[in-house]
């Protein structure tokens, strides 16, 4: 996959806001510091699709984090109407089915696929509680290994995670990270989390970040210090 040629495309900031109209004020106050934006379900619930269009349209890249999962065709069928969006990424839950589902339904676009191996709020005892009998690690190496084998293009993981997804991706499929807090910042519900210096050094690619910036009295100021440290530790 082509490398990373802006570090402004390392910050991936999550559009978590209710409407379409609170996404465009907070693109605007964040200015050309911010090329990369992340689609959820609150907002792609809201309208969030029309915007992603008009975001590409705009010359910023777009992730939709929309996290597919079910039968193979209906994720391959779903993901076929997506590649017409332009985004960059797509989410799809890191099942075997789904995943080949949606390698085949991306066929050669340009989409890229990232599988989600296990969610950033989870520790060993939720996937426990979700019945898993692996611990966090061990699940995020064997989806890592599976979304290879069925041509996915990178990985959600925590940043924790990256040097075990390495070792088993390779150096060609992207890591991408949520669960990022600046020093002194709330987790919140994230319980795998790094700062921005240490996941740029631990060999993330890209770094979600939403609330920590969108929740900030001042977004932009807080977007700028998170790209000071990325850039500092890239
Ligand atoms: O494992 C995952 C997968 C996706 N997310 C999403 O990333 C952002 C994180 O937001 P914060 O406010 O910085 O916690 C959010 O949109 C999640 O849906 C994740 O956190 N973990």
């Amino acid at each position: 996959m082509q490398k990373i040629n802006d570090v402004r495309d390392r910050l991936i900031v999550a559009l978590d806001v209710p409407t379409v109209w609170d996404a465009y004020r907070l693109v605007s106050t964040l200015g050309d510091g911010v090329t990369f934006y992340k689609i959820g379900y609150r907002l792609a619930f809201a309208g969030g699709l029309d915007l992603a269009r008009q975001l590409v349209a705009e010359g910023k890249k777009v992730f939709l984090d929309l996290k597919l999962h079910d039968i193979g065709n209906t994720v391959r069928e779903g993901v076929e109407s997506l590649t017409k969006l332009g985004v960059t990424f797509l989410t799809v839950h890191a099942y075997p089915q789904t995943m080949r589902g949606a390698v085949e339904g991306r066929g050669d676009s340009a989409l890229k696929l990232l599988a989600v191996t296990a969610l950033t709020s989870y520790d060993d005892g939720d996937l426990r509680d979700a019945g898993y009998g692996l611990a966090v690690r061990d699940l995020v190496r064997l989806r890592a290994e599976q979304a290879r084998s069925a041509g996915i293009d990178g990985i959600v993981c925590s940043a924790a995670e990256t040097g075990i997804v390495r070792e088993v991706i390779g150096p060609d499929m992207v890591i991408v990270t949520p669960g990022i807090r600046p020093s002194g910042s709330a987790a919140g519900d994230q319980k795998r989390t790094l700062t921005p210096a240490e996941a740029i050094r631990i060999g993330a690619d890209h770094l979600v970040v939403g609330r920590p910036i969108i929740r900030a009295a001042d977004p932009r100021a807080a977007a700028g210090a998170v790209m000071d440290e990325i850039v500092a530790a890239s």
